[in-house]
């Protein structure tokens, strides 16, 4: 079971702040969804409507069609991961564990226990005693086991260290496939996350910005590779986004899509044409929104 989500005209205001700005949006379910967007860009208020963590100030939301606040039975099939946990500081973690098996649905007691294995979260430890990547740990391992058809990791595995988050990529990955559900992750981690995205939602100053399956967005983009003259004359005049260069070699990486000819000329000229990394992409179209 997915669950899709649909955001209408929403806003969300913090006194003088406006967090969310009139934002529309729909997500169809059944995906991984990248939410990308800077520092204060309104990931965590947008996500946190959706999960029914807060009210917006103006505008709808919809799960699966119905609105999510105080609807126990649509927040009993969601799962709001963070990065920290939702208990008392004195709580031991079996007992986190404990709660959660009789509150979720869909709990997978064998994958929990697997998970807590693979992460080794420290289950006779008190959360308040927990370091930040054992937190972070503990957090993903209870929001991957709760199998919930709509699952939100906000930033929730920040406080894991490299070979953690990959092996939390990893699983993701594989439980996803295994058990398809609607599952959105925010993130600053572009590149390294990133390849798991079958659409990525872009906000900026609680604004869309993109809204793309990640291979369209891709191709708003081309890293040009070749001998630095030749990639010069070809890139001239457009915007760059990038540029290396290694000895006489130079990739720049261009905005916007080539045509046939153009591709041509690139050929003959003995360059090689790319795709482009979304954090190149992100940056470029959050700059762009802020000038
Ligand atoms: N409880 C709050 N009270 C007042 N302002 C808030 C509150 N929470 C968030 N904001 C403001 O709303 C804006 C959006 O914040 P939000 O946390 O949603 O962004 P974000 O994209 O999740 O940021 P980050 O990536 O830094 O976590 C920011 O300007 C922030 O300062």
């Amino acid at each position: 079971m997915t669950l899709s989500v649909e955001v209408k005209n929403l806003t969300l205001r913090y006194r003088d702040t406006v967090a969310v700005d009139d934002l529309t949006l729909r997500l169809d379910g059944g995906k991984i969804y990248g939410l990308l967007g800077r520092n204060g860009s309104g990931k965590t208020s947008l996500l946190s409507i959706v999960a029914a963590f807060r009210r917006a100030t103006s505008g709808t939301v919809l799960v699966d069609g119905a609105e999510p606040f105080e609807n126990a039975a649509l927040t009993r099939q969601m799962c709001f991961v963070r990065d920290r946990v939702d208990a008392q500081d004195t709580d031991r973690v079996e007992t986190v564990f404990r709660l959660a098996r009789a509150l979720r649905p869909n709990w997978d007691e064998e994958y929990a226990q697997a998970l807590v294995e693979r992460f080794d979260v420290p289950m006779r430890k008190r959360v308040g005693g927990l370091s930040r990547g054992a937190k972070s740990a503990l957090s993903v391992t209870l929001g991957l086991a709760a199998r919930a058809p709509l699952t939100i990791f906000d930033e929730s595995y920040l406080g894991m260290d490299a070979p953690s988050r990959y092996a939390f990529y990893d699983e993701l990955l594989n439980d996803y496939i295994a058990n398809p559900r609607t599952i959105i992750v925010s993130t600053h981690l572009i590149e390294e996350v990133g390849s798991l995205f079958e659409e990525v939602v872009i906000l900026d100053k609680g604004r869309l910005v993109a809204h793309e399956e990640t291979e369209t967005l891709r191709s708003r983009g081309v890293a040009v590779t070749g001998p630095a003259e030749a990639v010069d004359a070809f890139t001239a005049g457009r915007t760059i986004l990038g540029d290396q260069r290694l000895g006489s070699t130079r990739s720049t990486t261009i905005y916007g899509q080539l045509t046939d000819e153009e591709r041509g000329r690139a050929r003959e000229a003995g360059l090689d044409l790319g795709p482009v990394g979304l954090q190149d992409l992100f940056v470029h179209l959050t700059a762009e929104e802020r000038r």
